[in-house]
């Protein structure tokens, strides 16, 4: 029989995992949150347990013994307010000074109660802001996920005021003022230095707009039974984020001993101008480091001797070129045509020039990536139509400028990404990665992944080249596997933000330009598998 102890920590360890992957909306939330209240659980009991768990992390992130006694608490009319106030009373018993900002006169009930016992204990409680005396740092129990319209007067000009104040603040649930969906700021936000989500991942906590709200962002959980998350989402939550779990887990390892390099993928790159000769060798380095065993490499014959200095291992076709230095006709080698490889990545630094050439990729029957001027070029052909014609996997990759131009009647990406890049997905059926500080995938199925973590050091010319290559690389290497193309695109995604991550903890977020970053892409994987 199994030792009880090691099932409860596999128990404990998969729960870790999965929560740490799903991602909520307020309408989920609240439908989970009914279910537990309908299944029996008191609302005052679970605020407390809730509530409880908040206290003891602030009390780790502000130890009384560095000094960190004085605590202001920003209490607002619902429930996110009434987990304020229990963290008012256990920091109070715990020993620190405490003071409460309360400016609304109606609470919910179970607010009004905790309101009162606190006053009853002797915290001090102020309405105005100017009360309130200089803090070590401030919780921000204001407004959770109940916020949907947006703030205005007192309570805004009261909020732009704590952010112009010095003292770091940890928001509760989501800074006060962010919409839970989307990530936009209702009127105004707090601008939190650390943001303790509870229970699940809140989707806006994971949209663009929201980062300088949401400071260092953590999960709180507190043991929401799994039957009812899942009653609610589903047995597979559309939207998740990608965890290191998730992203190793389908890297093309361990390699099998018996097997040769065509077995390993062969992936063709189109890539590069006599303009834009950079962006092919970028590509190319992005694609070794997947570890792909076969890699041929379509660009100008002007580039061809550059390339081969830097990639030797690389097979470099040499392509007539026009006037300007643009791919003309893809002379692939004798006995060979574009069904001879795993998949094609095409459009870094190609110019618009090279129409015909993304013509003839689309209408091959291999798994194809898009990017930059391979995603121009099909904005000008008419995305939808033009993919609808296709039979095999499509992946594009476009930032929000690219995303505009393919998608120009989808929801604005700058609104709402994951709604943005749902649409896309369902109407061209292929899989899209829009690229940005929080990176989101989707298949035309609607299943989303998103980047949850990642690092400006990447905002840089040619390193969304390196992610091409790569993501070129680990897919050719799984088209014999079982594995969902979204769950490899979503790990290419993973692996060139942690070796973005690495390079800027040892060169700062100045150091690293794309060139350093191909050199990452291993160390960033090597201690992991
Ligand atoms: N789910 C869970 O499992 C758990 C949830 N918990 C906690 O509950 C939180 C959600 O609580 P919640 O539903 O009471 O909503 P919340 O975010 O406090 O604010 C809504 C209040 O704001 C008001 N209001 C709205 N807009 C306004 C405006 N512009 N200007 C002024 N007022 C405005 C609105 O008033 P009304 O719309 O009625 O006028 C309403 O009173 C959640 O984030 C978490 O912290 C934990 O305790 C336990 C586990
Ligand atoms: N602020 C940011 N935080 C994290 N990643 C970023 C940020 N800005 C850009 N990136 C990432 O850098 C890459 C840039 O790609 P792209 O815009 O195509 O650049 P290029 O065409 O110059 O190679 C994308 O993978 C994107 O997700
Ligand atoms: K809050």
């Amino acid at each position: 029989m199994q030792n009880p102890s090691l099932i409860q920590i596999k128990h404990s360890q998969n729960r870790q995992e999965y929560t740490a992957q799903v991602v909520v909306t307020a309408g989920q939330m609240r439908d989970i949150e009914a279910r537990i209240f309908a299944a029996g659980m008191p609302v005052a009991a679970l605020m407390e347990k809730v509530a409880g768990l908040i206290a003891l992390r602030v009390q780790q992130l502000f130890p009384l013994s560095n000094n960190l006694c004085r605590v202001g608490i920003l209490v607002g009319p619902g429930h996110n307010g009434g987990d304020a106030l229990v963290v008012a009373r256990e920091l109070h018993f715990r020993g620190y000074a405490v003071w409460i900002y309360s400016p609304f006169s109606k609470l919910k009930e179970l607010t009004a109660q905790h309101l009162q016992y606190a006053q009853s204990l002797g915290i001090s409680c102020y309405e105005n802001i100017e009360q309130l005396p200089n803090c070590d740092f401030l919780i921000d129990g204001l407004f959770g996920f109940g916020l949907e319209r947006p703030l205005t007067d007192a309570i805004a000009s009261t909020i732009n005021q704590f952010n112009e104040w010095q003292q770091p603040i940890i928001s509760i649930d989501i800074p006060s003022g962010l919409h839970t969906d989307t990530g936009e700021v209702l009127g105004t936000a707090i601008r939190a230095t650390y943001t303790v989500c509870l229970g699940l991942w809140k989707l806006g906590l994971l949209q663009d707009h929201a980062l300088e709200y949401v400071g260092k962002a953590e999960l709180i959980d507190f043991d929401i039974p799994l039957a009812d998350i899942e009653a609610v989402l589903g047995n597979t939550p559309r939207i998740r984020r990608i965890t290191r779990k998730t992203a190793l887990s389908t890297l093309p390892l361990p390699r099998p001993a018996v097997t040769h390099k065509y077995k390993e993928g062969h992936l063709l790159l189109i890539c590069g101008s006599r303009r834009y000769a950079g962006g092919a060798i970028l590509t190319a380095l992005g694609a070794r480091a997947s570890g792909v065993g076969m890699l041929s490499v379509a660009v100008p014959e002007s580039l061809k001797y550059l390339l081969v200095s830097h990639l030797p291992e690389a097979l470099i076709i040499g392509c007539p070129e026009t006037e300007t230095g643009a791919i003309l006709e893809l002379t692939l080698p004798e006995n060979t045509n574009l069904s001879a490889f795993s998949a094609i990545a095409c459009g870094p630094g190609l110019t618009r020039e090279a129409t015909p050439i993304v013509q003839q990729v689309i209408e091959s029957d291999r798994t194809l990536v898009l990017d930059a001027d391979g995603l121009n070029i099909l904005a000008q052909l008419y995305t939808i139509p033009t993919l609808q014609k296709r039979q095999a996997i499509t992946v594009l990759t476009p930032h929000t400028g690219e995303f505009h131009r393919l998608f120009s009647n989808v929801s604005d990406a700058k609104h709402d990404r994951i709604t943005a890049v749902r649409e896309a997905a369902a109407q061209s059926g292929a899989v899209v990665l829009l690229k940005g500080a929080r990176t989101a995938i989707a298949n035309s199925q609607g299943n989303i992944w998103i980047n949850p973590e990642s690092t400006p050091a990447l905002a840089r010319g040619g390193s969304g080249d390196v992610l091409t290559g790569l993501l070129g690389g680990l897919l050719a290497q799984a088209t014999k596997k079982q594995i969902p193309i979204e769950d490899i695109v979503a790990t290419a995604a993973w692996w060139h933000s942690q070796a973005g991550i690495l390079a800027a903890q040892e060169r700062t977020a100045l150091g690293v330009d794309a060139h350093t970053l191909t050199q990452y892409l291993m160390p960033s994987v090597k201690y992991e598998v």
